[in-house]
């Protein structure tokens, strides 16, 4: 079964500045906490605290189960360590363990919508840490232990199960050892090896090594044909040093002493110890397609690219995410969470550990449909040697692993909630994923299949070298800077941005050897409006919104990005003066709103002041067609004040004609209205008008005008808690996109990659 795909990095590297300004960017960390209820006026006040707040209290005092009714109990769940075992890093002490916890907790709403809190415990006495969780317990749905080295881990948790009634699961023992094994089966099948007589080598003694192979002993593996190794070499019957009695469970009758020795001949390896502890001469001496699975983090016991050179046979897989097959436990625990909350499970038992292994295991086998392609880095995975599990990204995740443990865990009487109807909660599930993360991950992801040259017409701004670099770094293509040169390069290094990457160009317009062909163009373009020559060569020489401009209209550059220092309006102008609307099309503005689960795209919210009928019907079908690019299949509504009709009015007789337009036009989208954006938005009110030809809720929505447009995104954004994102430009001949003024380096980011996305579609 030879691999013929050598292992390669897949997804984006990040340099170590990118990551400290990441965490310290904008609210330092990675978490906030927004309430879930009004708290605006006294009436408020009086219900969500005194005298309100006491009714609860008294409900839960008599019967505690109702925590789940009236608190934040059944959905959250604290992750807690004392940084002992921090990734591979070790033992660096419990408030350097505080970004990977922010960072778990962000992975609990980010994939399964559970809420989560990070606790680090300034201890390593195992006792206090006990006390210090079980006490806590009456505030959390689920505790999530993390990084706690071994073998104080086993006893923290095991005390904490018996103690306390909620699920109590230590991450790097449980987590880990559900995505091996839910990886082993499948490399099993590949490699058509029976679990029973394979031969597993386990680098690593300590929580996540031992929790693999008693899973994978669980699955049927013979003790005898495993061998666990750490520090001091193979844990062998009889040896004394080093040993706990956790590690004496899992010692063989052998006289191999070295890992070295024990791999020799054998077909699977388990690395759950530290960087670079494989040698490619132990892979060299391993069976015929060996399964290797280096999961220390952040860097593996060997590379792809080392066990690449000396073999074409092996099944590889590491804990990262920019390699094929990422066995990382980001893929269980948001996802077994949410089952086992779901059913408000006392705790989690070897059989939803197992549901969960099966669940992943089986759905890396399934066909990968369209709308999930995208998530897979652009390629269409097929289940084989590069593909043995899925991607955290998976839009399938979310429904497939909590249904599995939810029935896991009613079947073996854990469930105190049982779920009565699993289609209905598998949609529920379904509802949970963040759509912005979907179409961002799919924007990005094609991308990186075709990288596009993006010119950045600020390079002189600090957050726009920021943005330059990330795009560079994030493989989306190569990135153009305007500016003067040594103004940049010193911005660059007061601010600690490498610009040293190939792949970030800078040009500054005066000195560009393309200078009189731009000013040649433009005049062309612009003489008959009054421009004389000299007014042209000004343009392309001062006005780097002219420069960059022309420079994506001649092919010199793909796509282009500005905004941060001027107006959206002017820098429109700037563009408009270089670059035409496509033929057939209408330039116009959509912005993306993105609130509680749900995406819509809000049009126009740049260009046309107040759009008469055939304008807004122009607009309906540009917004329909971004709608398409960006993969939202689009249902669009006219919106107006009234509803078919009710309250009449001039206003909406526009909108009503720009209908009937769309009618004759015979487009191939949903469309209908007038309607008012509750009707269009909420699905029982629309079903109040049975004939409204919307399959479903609107995903586009028209406004009547621009200033409609525009105060109700930004009404979204600063009272609804809604990511929006825009106006996206469309319609162009060329692909530019306007940021907002004083835009973030991330902002910027991703209208830089929709603009190259723009480019390729
Ligand atoms: N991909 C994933 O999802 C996950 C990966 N991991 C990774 O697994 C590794 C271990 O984590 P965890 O079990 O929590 O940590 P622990 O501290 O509990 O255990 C570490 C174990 O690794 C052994 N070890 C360390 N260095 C070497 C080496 N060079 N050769 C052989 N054995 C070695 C230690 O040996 P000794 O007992 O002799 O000290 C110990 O048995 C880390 O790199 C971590 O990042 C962990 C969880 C999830
Ligand atoms: C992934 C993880 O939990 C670890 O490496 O510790
Ligand atoms: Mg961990």
């Amino acid at each position: 079964m030879p691999n013929d795909k050598k292992s390669e990095r897949q997804g984006p590297s990040v340099s170590p500045q990118e990551a400290l300004d990441f965490h310290s960017s904008g609210r330092p960390g990675k978490l906030e906490i927004t309430p879930t209820k009004p708290m605006a006026t006294q009436r408020d006040l009086s219900l969500a605290y005194s005298p309100g707040v006491a009714v609860p209290v008294q409900a839960i005092a008599e019967d505690p189960s109702r925590a789940f009714d009236y608190t934040t109990r059944g959905n959250m769940v604290a992750v807690i360590s004392n940084g002992t075992a921090i990734l591979g890093l070790g033992n660096l002490g419990a408030l350097a363990s505080k970004p990977v916890m922010e960072g778990k907790s962000v992975l609990f709403k980010r994939f399964a919508d559970v809420d989560s809190i990070d606790l680090e415990v300034d201890t390593e006495d195992a006792d206090a840490f006990v006390n210090c969780v079980k006490l806590l317990g009456p505030s959390f749905g689920g505790i999530n232990l993390e990084d706690i080295k071994a073998p104080e881990c086993f006893i923290i948790e095991s005390r904490l199960r018996e103690l306390m009634d909620i699920p109590v699961f230590h991450d790097d023992q449980h987590g880990t050892a559900i995505i091996a094994l839910a990886g082993l089966i499948n490399a099993l099948h590949l490699t058509d090896r029976d679990i029973k007589t394979t031969k597993l080598v386990c680098n690593g003694a300590g929580a996540a090594g031992i929790a693999c192979i008693e899973l994978a002993k669980s699955l049927g593996l013979a003790p005898e044909n495993v061998f666990l190794c750490d520090t001091k070499g193979v844990v062998y019957k009889g040896r004394e040093e080093g040993m706990n009695q956790w590690k004496s469970a899992h010692a063989v009758e052998t006289d191999k002493r070295t890992l070295a020795e024990a791999l020799e001949g054998a077909d699977v390896f388990f690395g759950l110890s530290a960087k670079g502890a494989l040698t490619p001469a132990m892979v060299q001496s391993m069976a015929k397609n060996p399964i290797i699975f280096a999961m220390a983090n952040p860097d593996p016991e060997i590379t792809p690219e080392e066990v690449a050179e000396i073999r074409t046979d092996a099944i590889m897989a590491t804990g990262r995410s920019d390699y094929p097959n990422q066995v990382n436990n980001v893929l269980g625990f948001p996802y077994i969470f949410r089952g086992a909350l779901d059913v408000r499970a006392t705790t989690i038992n070897d059989a939803m550990k197992v549901a969960a292994a099966e669940a992943l295991a089986e759905l890396a086998r399934k066909d990968v449909p369209d709308d999930v392609a995208a998530a897979y880095q652009g390629n269409r995975p097929k289940y084989g040697p590069n593909y043995i599990i899925p991607v955290p990204f998976d839009p399938r995740l979310i429904s497939a692993v909590p249904v599995a443990v939810a029935k896991a865990a009613m079947d073996s009487g854990v469930a105190r909630r049982p779920i009565l109807d699993m289609q209905k909660y598998e949609n529920e599930l379904s509802a949970r994923r963040d759509p912005l993360a979907s179409t961002l991950q799919r924007i990005y992801d094609r991308v990186r299949r075709q990288p596009k040259r993006v010119v950045f017409a600020e390079g002189e701004e600090e957050q726009v070298m920021r943005a330059a670099a990330s795009y560079v770094n994030q493989k989306l293509g190569t990135a153009i800077l305007l500016g003067r040169e040594e103004q940049i390069r010193e911005t660059a290094r007061q601010a600690g941005v490498d610009l040293s990457k190939s792949g970030i160009e800078i040009i500054n317009a005066r000195l560009s050897r393309r200078n009189s062909i731009y000013a040649d163009y433009l005049y062309e373009r612009l003489q008959r409006k009054g421009y004389l020559f000299r007014d042209a060569q000004r343009l392309i020489n001062n006005d780097r919104n002219h420069f960059a401009a022309t420079m994506v209209a001649l092919g010199d550059a793909d796509a282009m990005v500005s905004g941060v220092t001027r107006n959206y309006s002017t820098v429109l102008d700037d563009v408009r003066r270089v670059i035409d609307a496509r033929p057939g099309h209408r330039v116009i503005g959509v912005t993306l709103a993105l609130c509680r689960g749900r995406t819509v795209l809000v049009a126009d919210t740049a260009v046309h002041d107040m759009p008469n009928s055939e304008e807004l019907a122009d607009i309906a079908e540009e917004a329909a067609g971004q709608a398409r690019r960006m993969g939202y299949e689009p249902r669009v509504a006219m919106l107006a004040y009234s509803t078919f009709g009710h309250p009449p009015g001039e206003r909406s007789e526009r909108v009503q004609e720009a209908v009937k337009i769309l009618d004759k036009r015979r487009v191939d989208f949903e469309y209908d209205g007038e309607m008012a954006a509750d009707v269009a938005l909420n699905p029982d009110l629309m079903q109040q008008y049975p004939f409204c030809r919307l399959s479903g809720p609107a995903n586009v929505l028209v406004m009547p005008a621009f200033h409609s447009a525009s105060i109700s995104t930004k009404m979204l954004q600063e009272l609804g808690g809604s990511t929006v994102i825009g106006p996206l430009l469309v319609g162009l001949n060329k692909s530019v996109q306007v940021v907002s003024l004083n835009a973030k380096d991330s902002d910027i980011v991703n209208m830089a990659a929709i603009a190259a996305y723009n480019a390729a579609v």
